[in-house]
């Protein structure tokens, strides 16, 4: 079935409510590219028929990437790859024990065959990033606005160093040999 009527083009989906505080950075980031998406709970270990028909669908709704942050046995990025071909970037959600470890493990660790790109914990910002590079892909104007975005961060870093020497040269050298 192909897409006519413009829908979301990243699908953002987490195990819980509870991630959202973590996951909206993802959403943050795709605003500031003005890519389209959607937002929804899909719990494999809850709801798992639904997560099923949500991953199976996904392609045919017309979204290119999907996001999917989860926290302690974290199975939902990889369940959702399991059933879509399109890419899938994992978020681990930190909980109150194991500082997300178990998170990341249990999303990262993906046997052979099923891709999950991994981000960092709580790196929803970079899921968010990495979706827009992937549509960046098929699309020269986002392409070139991600060129623009590295070179602000690059900006920024120079920056920062210009900052850090300013303040250390101010407080005097502290270091060897002078
Ligand atoms: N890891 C999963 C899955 C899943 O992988 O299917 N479903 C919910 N969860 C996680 O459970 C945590 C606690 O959820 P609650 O706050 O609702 O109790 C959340 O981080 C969620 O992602």
């Amino acid at each position: 079935m192909s897409n006519s009527a413009p829908g979301p083009l990243v699908g953002i989906v987490m195990g819980s409510d509870s991630d959202w505080p973590v996951m909206e950075a993802a959403a943050q980031a795709l605003t500031e590219f003005e890519i389209s998406y959607e937002v929804d709970v899909v719990s494999a270990h809850r709801m798992p028929r639904e997560m099923i028909a949500y991953g199976e669908r996904a392609d045919a709704r017309g979204l290119k990437v999907i996001i999917a942050g989860a926290g302690g046995a974290a199975h939902l990025p990889g369940m959702l790859a399991s059933v879509t071909p399109l890419p899938v970037i994992g978020v681990p959600v930190p909980l109150k024990y194991l500082d997300g470890m178990d998170s990341l493990l249990s999303i990262v660790q993906m046997p052979a065959g099923v891709p999950v790109a991994t981000v960092s914990v709580a790196g929803a910002r970079n899921a968010g990033l990495l979706a827009a590079r992937i549509l960046a892909t098929q699309d020269a104007e986002l392409t070139a606005r991600m060129r623009e975005f590295q070179e602000e961060l690059n900006h920024q870093a120079t920056e920062k160093g210009k900052r850090l020497r300013a303040k250390v040269e101010s407080t005097g050298s502290f270091g060897f040999g002078k």
